[in-house]
């Protein structure tokens, strides 16, 4: 059976300091424990330090996630993280293939590909990010777009572990909209991203990978996502910046 996934991405939102603030607020809120809900956090990448400080300080029943990485191990690749820098800051998780930086900063399906390969030889899980635009939907061509998506970001990937891959469905119209898919939309591409990994790596494996739901979710509506069979749990983006927020949706989750 797959235990729920609630994982916070910060995005390029917080300094250090309050990112260590909003890590220790949570880190009270879940102060009674999580279940067995894997709970993660994303801080943008000069708060990991700060924000894994704090989770060994205080204990916390959380984990820690990248917000995107670099396929190279080392090297003149300015500006980029690899996986062992990760790695050396106490990172167990990393979003891969959001749509932002798919949309603003031209991540491809085989890079994306690339960054789990590598995160995955590093036992870093990949949250890999898939969804479709507005006008893909509204050609109701979203079951096709995204499955082919993940046939491509997934190509060639070592699922025997299949709890080690995190897949994150967030159309891309929902994100930071306000305007959230139904629980019955979610449910009709996560189901078909699951058919789709049974075809290509077999039903167990399928029915092992976790796949999440992001766009718009909240505390008010999670509930009605995580009764779905095939979501398993939320990416979430601004209610998560709220620590009490966030472990709301946590406590749903449980
Ligand atoms: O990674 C998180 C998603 O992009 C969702 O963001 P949002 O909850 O602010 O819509």
């Amino acid at each position: 059976m797959r235990n729920h996934v609630m994982a916070g991405n910060w995005k390029m939102n917080k300094t250090f300091s309050e990112a260590v603030e909003l890590a220790s607020g949570l880190a009270a809120e879940l102060k009674g424990g999580v279940g067995d809900v894997d709970v993660i956090v994303a801080p943008p990448a000069v708060d990991l330090k700060g924000v894994a400080e704090v989770i060994e300080q205080e204990q916390a029943p959380f984990a820690l996630s990248a917000q995107n990485v670099y396929f190279e191990e080392s090297g003149a690749y300015t500006g980029e993280t690899s996986p062992s820098m990760l790695e050396s800051v106490g990172a167990t998780y990393c979003i891969i293939g959001h749509s932002e930086r798919r949309g603003y900063f031209g991540e491809t399906d085989e890079d994306v590909n690339k960054k789990a390969k590598k995160l995955m030889e590093h036992g870093i899980v990949p949250i890999s990010c898939c969804g479709e635009s507005l006008e893909v939907r509204e050609a109701g061509k979203h079951v096709e777009f995204v499955c082919d998506q993940v046939r491509r970001d997934t190509e060639g990937l070592d699922l025997s572990d299949p709890s080690k891959y995190i897949i994150a469905y967030e159309p891309i119209w929902a994100i930071g909209t306000g305007k959230t898919a139904t629980a019955d939309d979610a449910e009709e591409v996560c189901g078909a991203i699951r058919r789709t990994l049974a075809e290509v790596f077999g039903q167990e494996t399928a029915d092992g990978v976790r796949i999440l739901y992001g766009g718009s979710a909240k505390p008010g509506n999670v509930g009605g996502f995580l009764e779905k069979d095939d979501v398993d749990g939320a990416l979430v983006g601004g209610a998560s910046l709220k620590a009490d927020s966030f472990a709301e949706m946590v406590r749903a989750a449980m």
